[in-house]
């Protein structure tokens, strides 16, 4: 191997490597999936020797050791723009700070130096190849970005990591390399999803009518986008196409029952394409240089204008609240953040610029807290919960008593067809409340 040499000279321990961290840093980690464990942990060893060093991640699948180690954070404040549920909990104990921002425009924030300039890139790759390349693996996301800007680029070496086709930007040279640390080559974290319920099964029914053959794809985070590909996959839709920010596990049943061919799409013809992976093994060893797959950065994926040159982009997206104003909130639970917008508004706004181009809302009617059971449809967001799409940009909206588009809907138009899909328990009071809000018309329906 040609490279050898400078592989050598360039590998390192992982304390060695986090010496180059200096207080008051901004440091990089890679994201999802590829969460840095092992320089995460030489760098949280060195919390005495440091203050105010700043970490941006995004959707840790491990708990950040840098959160957990220090807190009152003098040493290390941990930021991130997705939360998992690792960081919910470091959030819980005030470890953990949410970077507002649409997920598509983050390479351009971390290009440009508006989102502040990590000194320090620490990313999860494959090992080197024959050409001297890392290889991201299963998160593509703003990586490249991140080193593009650093001063020093560290890479965490795991074995264990699939290699994922471009696509572009999937890897990094050795000579953009500054330090190589052979981490512990521990299988992917697998994220699971749950079994599919009644009411996802009823959802997924009312959306497969909506999708054509050779529609293209994208589904969202959380148990009920994978459960509705799952189902999709039993369909008899043929020859459809990806074009996604996630790919699910739900993608591989999707490509294995034949369901996926990608000869209908405009651009990235054949390709299944996507900026992160995340879920089980078998996902993982599905995209392991799979030239069915492409992986792109997430300014790509998640451009509308990108999104847009295929036709018939279906976008299916999961909620927590939606008010019959049609303001959706899909990220926290009054000031505790749950997630992200992540690419939600980005793939809402793309598929309704995409001929034919359908999205999709997604949630159940009601959901259980402790004892309680609450609506998921209520008269105003409520307060403190954050507005991931504004109302302007929402087109389906499904629950398990069906479907309701609200593109160009009046607001009492809107708030009929949002009460028609609530719970009937809720209903009434819904009514009652948007004659309060003067959304109600004498003429709308007492659904
Ligand atoms: C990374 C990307 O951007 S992919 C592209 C699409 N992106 C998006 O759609 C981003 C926004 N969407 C999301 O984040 C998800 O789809 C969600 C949060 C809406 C649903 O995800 P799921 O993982 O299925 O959520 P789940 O039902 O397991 O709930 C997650 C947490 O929220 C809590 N929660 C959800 N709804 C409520 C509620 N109404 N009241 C109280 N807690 C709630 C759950 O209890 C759980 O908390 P815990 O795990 O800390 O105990
Ligand atoms: C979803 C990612 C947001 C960021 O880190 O910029």
């Amino acid at each position: 191997m040609g490279y050898i040499d400078e592989y050598n000279k360039k590998l390192v321990s992982a304390d060695e490597a986090v010496k180059v961290v200096k207080s008051g840093d901004w440091v990089a980690y890679s994201h999802f999936a590829m969460t840095p464990v092992v320089l995460d942990e030489a760098l949280a060893k060195r919390k005495d020797e440091l203050t105010g060093v700043k970490i941006r991640g995004v959707c840790a699948v491990h708990p950040v050791k840098v959160a957990l180690v220090d807190a009152d954070q003098k040493h290390f404040i941990y930021n991130n723009g997705f939360f998992s549920g690792n960081d919910r909990k470091l959030q819980d104990d005030g470890r953990a700070y949410y970077i507002p921002g649409l997920y598509g425009e983050s390479p351009v924030s971390i290009r440009t130096g508006q989102a502040e300039t990590p000194r320090v890139a620490m990313m999860v790759t494959t090992p080197m190849d024959e050409n001297g390349y890392f290889n991201f693996s299963v998160s593509n996301s703003y990586e490249r970005a991140a080193c593009e800007v650093a001063e020093t680029v560290i890479v965490e070496v795991n074995r264990n990591a699939p290699r994922c086709l471009g696509g572009d930007q999937e890897s990094i040279h050795i000579s953009d390399v500054d330090y190589i640390v052979e981490g512990n080559d521990n299988p992917l974290i697998e994220v699971s999803s749950h079994p599919a319920s009644e009411v996802d099964k009823k959802i997924a029914s009312l959306i497969v009518g909506e999708i054509e053959d050779g529609a293209c794809l994208q589904l969202g985070i959380g148990g009920m986008p994978n459960t509705i590909g799952r189902m999709l996959a039993e369909s008899d839709l043929k020859d459809l196409g990806v074009h996604s920010e996630m790919l699910c596990a739900s993608f591989v049943d999707l490509y294995e029952q034949g369901k996926i061919t990608g000869a209908r799409k405009s651009i990235d013809r054949f390709k299944m394409v996507f900026s992160f992976a995340m879920g089980n093994q078998r996902l993982y060893d599905f995209v392991h240089n799979n030239p069915a797959c492409a992986i792109y950065p997430v300014d790509y994926t998640n451009s509308a204008g990108v999104i847009a040159q295929n036709d018939k982009q279906i976008s299916i997206n999961n909620a927590i609240e939606i008010d019959l104003y049609g303001q959706v909130c899909s990220e926290s639970v009054g000031s505790r953040q749950i997630s992200g917008t992540g690419g939600q508004f980005d793939f809402v706004y793309g598929a309704f610029r995409s001929r034919g181009g359908k999205s999709f809302i997604c949630l159940s009617s009601t959901k259980r807290v402790q004892d309680t059971v609450v609506s998921r449809i209520v008269p105003t967001i409520t307060p403190g919960n954050i507005v991931t799409l504004p109302r302007s940009v929402v087109q389906y909206v499904v629950t398990e008593h069906g479907k309701v588009n609200l593109k160009g809907k009046a607001t009492w138009h809107r708030a009929e067809m949002l009460i028609s899909v609530a719970d009937p328990e809720y209903r009434e009071d819904l009514i009652k409340q948007a004659e309060k809000m003067k959304i109600w018309t004498k003429t709308n329906k007492k659904i």
